[in-house]
């Protein structure tokens, strides 16, 4: 038995500021989940507006009281609808894409796009044509060869495009291996020994208008200390490239770790805006130059903790084993909606969430319905001892990067996403089903 006070109770912290129980079914947004699960299915995703609008909104406030109007993207790989992009822009951020497909849903959505930076390691010369010819703001150049590539696609376009260059800095996040984006040995940006000369290709002629330097050193950062050493060697290479022409701006990517359990503390972003202002504020003062408009990425830290993925338990196995009773909690899901956990071990909690119960908590493991044995969304929790085929069971956190590193893995639909606000509910995107799965295999009659 662990964690037993806690095994019903919603930890602030981790769940979205709405999450109540009402008769001991929770409550998201003002609208019940067993309700939600009657009419729209389960899996489900569901998003809080108000949360991911107000976290936006947040995140925006916190840097602008500390830094001279800081340029605040949306880094919408965490998650993506034509509702979510126009959520953050209309609460005053513009949007990050990182591929073809993203800029086609924000094209789609109407978005203004000189809101719109565009990344990637790779982007193909179709796409940086699109992007070109459709007014993207600023392409984020990844390498030498995408420079050449870019500039030759906008002079043909006769574009003045705007551009950063992404700068691998050499700092080591304090993350999970797969998640740090700006130690030496990776794909991303040019290495730092090498942007002065690309930096002065791009002024040798007028084609690509140089707004600034970019760097992102990884995501889930809770230590301030990785942030602290890109921000000096950024300014410090910004001021050493301010002689050769202007660089009115510094980009430094997003990464803000969230709670997931009650394990992480997050400092809140109000703190880790002041402390990146003061770190700026003395790497400028150290460089001699003027502080550049800044512009920051933040995805994880605005969609996380929106959102709530409900599932339905189906089976309940309990084992006795060396170290003590562990329950199985099999749901209607798995890692082809939250592959988190198969990918970098991430952590999660989760509670019943159709009753309460006083049942003292058990070691318990949510696990899901594909054929691998890692397919686990929640690796340890403490559920209450009578958790039972038939529980609607939610997992808070999952906002960011699971509906958007969701797959059809075994043949799975992947869930619709709800959103949910002044206790009514409307989907966003609807359930994948099983015929839009079949529709694309030529050998069963579908569109070859
Ligand atoms: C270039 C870039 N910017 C921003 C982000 C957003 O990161 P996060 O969701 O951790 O804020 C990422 C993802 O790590 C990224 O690769
Ligand atoms: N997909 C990662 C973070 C994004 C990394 C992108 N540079 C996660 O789920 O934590």
């Amino acid at each position: 038995m662990i964690d037993a006070p806690s095994a019903d109770a919603l930890q602030p912290a981790i769940w979205p500021a709405s999450a109540t129980r009402v008769d001991g079914t929770v409550a998201i947004g003002g609208a019940r989940l067993d309700a939600l699960a009657a009419e729209h299915g389960t899996p489900l995703m569901l998003l809080d507006e108000a949360e991911l609008r107000g976290r936006a909104a947040r995140i925006r406030a916190a840097f602008h009281a500390v830094l001279d109007d800081p340029i605040v993207y949306y880094a919408s790989k965490a998650l993506l609808t034509g509702d979510v992009a126009r959520w953050v822009v209309q609460e005053g951020l513009g949007v990050d894409v990182c591929s073809g497909g993203e800029l086609a849903l924000v094209r789609a959505a109407g978005l203004d796009l000189s809101l719109v930076g565009y990344h990637g390691n790779n982007k193909s010369e179709h796409d940086l044509r699109t992007a070109v010819a459709a007014g993207v703001g600023t392409i984020v150049v990844d390498s030498a060869l995408e420079l050449d590539r870019l500039t030759r696609i906008a002079a043909e376009a006769g574009v003045r495009q705007g551009i950063r260059m992404r700068i691998n800095v050499g700092v080591h996040a304090s993350t999970h291996e797969f998640l740090a984006t700006s130690h030496e040995d990776q794909k991303f940006g040019v290495p730092i020994v090498d942007a002065a000369a690309l930096v002065a290709r791009v002024r040798a002629d007028d084609v690509l208008e140089l707004r600034g330097l970019h760097t992102h050193i990884g995501s889930q950062i809770f230590d301030g200390d990785g942030f602290a050493a890109a921000i000096d060697r950024m300014v410090a290479l910004h001021a050493s490239l301010l002689a050769g022409g202007p660089l009115p701006e510094l980009n430094v990517g997003g990464g803000f770790g969230i709670a997931y359990t009650e394990a992480d503390d997050p400092q809140p972003i109000e703190g880790i805006a002041a402390a990146f202002a003061a770190s700026l504020h003395a790497a400028c003062e150290r460089a001699g130059i003027a502080v550049p408009r800044i512009a920051i990425e933040p995805g994880r830290w605005i969609a996380g903790p929106a959102g709530v993925t409900v599932y339905r338990v189906g089976t309940v196995k309990r084992m006795e084993l060396a170290d003590g009773e562990r329950v199985y909690v099999s749901i209607d899901g798995g890692m082809s909606d939250n592959p988190r956990h198969v990918l970098y071990g991430a952590r999660y909690t989760a509670r019943i969430a159709s009753r309460s119960s006083d049942v003292p908590g058990v070691r318990s493991r949510v696990v899901g319905l594909h054929c691998e044995s890692g397919d686990i969304v929640v690796d340890e929790v403490a559920l209450p001892g009578d958790v039972a085929p038939g529980d609607l069971l939610a997992v808070p956190a999952t906002g960011a990067y699971c509906a958007s590193l969701a797959s059809t893995y075994n043949m799975t639909p992947r869930p619709p996403i709800v959103a949910v606000l002044d206790g009514a509910s409307r989907v966003l995107v609807r359930r994948e089903t099983i015929d839009d799965l079949l529709a694309r295999d030529a050998g069963l009659g579908g569109t070859p």
